[in-house]
């Protein structure tokens, strides 16, 4: 028997303290609406949200919890935040991330972990993280994504950022582009093909997407003379993922994809690396985008940007990626894989 409410329970993780994490959760839980459809609450430190209320003019109170299930019993007008740290001042530097940051919000991301595997909230939720102050601590993770993998225990797991129009999941992720090549293997694009097919499916209810999969190399690959990845490693996944019942299509040139894919012809985009598939994602949506883990035994979302070092601090940070990713785990949360 889950502890989970009628209403889902968020667990909304603060991210880097020293960025616009703790601004945007403030002006996303300053809506109304957010409350209509889910319990939030923030796991994350006192001193960075009391901080980020009076950035932001809000009136809203900190009330802290003691444990996820206390998030549902606060007054209205609060926060519910369910503090794992107490930074001094001086780890609350805009833009000046310590080693004491890096390891709280690791603390924060695994706490909201832990609470997701047993069965304790629907879905966590994350404010942008500090890569380099988290491996400052001694967590060697390129990010939120390959944590949760290692917490989940899984090695299924694939980045998608997905919009009102565009889904893009990625075969490789945090990668030195010299080393993209190199890590395009058939296993790795046949498991990002068909983890997106299941993702794609408990996103949009379509029992059978159409997947449009990239080429790494311009033409794809123009016969051979610029390439041969898509003969040797890309086409032979679609088709073992077409001899699996997948609707999967290509390779096909990134330069020219985007163009139909924003025409809503495509369900799901398969891209190769990083920026391949986030730049066109982010030029359409970079207000309405979300980070999702697919593959994960439970529901992670994301906003789709980083910590906005230039914008902590002054309160002009969008709110609106959160909105969207809070909203999407809770869609999510109700429509189990
Ligand atoms: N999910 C996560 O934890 C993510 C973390 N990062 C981390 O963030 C740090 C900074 O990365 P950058 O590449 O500079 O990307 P960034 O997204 O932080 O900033 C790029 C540009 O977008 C603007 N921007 C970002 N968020 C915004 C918002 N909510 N409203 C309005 N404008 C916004 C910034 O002001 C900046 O001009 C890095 O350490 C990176 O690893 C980056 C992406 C995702
Ligand atoms: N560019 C997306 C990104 O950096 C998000 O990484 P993660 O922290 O969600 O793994």
């Amino acid at each position: 028997m889950s502890d989970i409410p009628a209403k889902p329970l968020i667990a909304i993780t603060m991210g880097d303290p020293c960025g616009v994490g703790p601004e945007i959760i403030v002006k996303a839980l300053q809506q109304p609406t957010t409350f209509e459809s889910c319990i939030p609450f923030v796991i994350g430190d006192r001193g960075a949200m009391e901080r980020a209320i009076k950035v932001c003019g809000s009136a809203l109170m900190l009330h802290e919890i003691k444990a996820s299930e206390d998030a549902g019993r606060v007054p209205a007008g609060s926060i519910a935040l369910l503090p794992l740290s107490q930074l001094a001042q001086e780890d609350l530097q805009y833009g000046s991330p310590t080693t004491a940051a890096g390891e709280a919000v690791y603390g924060y991301i695994r706490a909201a972990a832990r609470l997701c595997l047993e069965q304790k909230v629907a879905a966590m939720v994350t404010a942008p993280i500090n890569k380099e102050s988290l491996n400052r601590a001694g967590h060697d993770y390129p990010g939120h994504t390959e944590l949760l993998a290692e917490l989940c225990r899984t090695d299924d797991f694939v980045m998608m950022l997905a919009g009102t129009v565009l889904r893009v999941s990625l075969v490789t992720i945090h990668e030195a582009l010299a080393d993209v090549p190199a890590l395009v293997t058939f296993e790795k694009v046949l498991k990002t093909i068909r983890v997106t097919r299941d993702g794609v499916r408990r996103l949009t209810a379509k029992a059978d997407p159409v997947l449009a999969v990239l080429a790494l190399n311009p033409h794809c690959g123009e016969g051979g003379m610029f390439g041969s990845h898509e003969r040797d490693v890309i086409t032979p996944a679609i088709e073992a993922a077409r001899k699996e019942g997948i609707n999967a299509l290509g390779p096909l040139s990134a330069d020219t994809l985007f163009h139909f894919a924003q025409q809503g012809t495509y369900d799901g985009v398969v891209a190769m690396y990083h920026d391949q598939g986030l730049i066109p994602l982010k030029m359409l949506h970079f207000d309405d985008g979300v980070n999702i883990t697919l593959g994960l035994p439970i529901v992670r979302t994301s906003v789709d940007h980083g910590t906005a070092y230039d914008l902590a601090g002054t309160g002009r940070a969008s709110e609106q990626s959160l909105l969207a990713a809070i909203s999407m785990a809770v869609g999510m949360a109700g429509n189990p894989a």
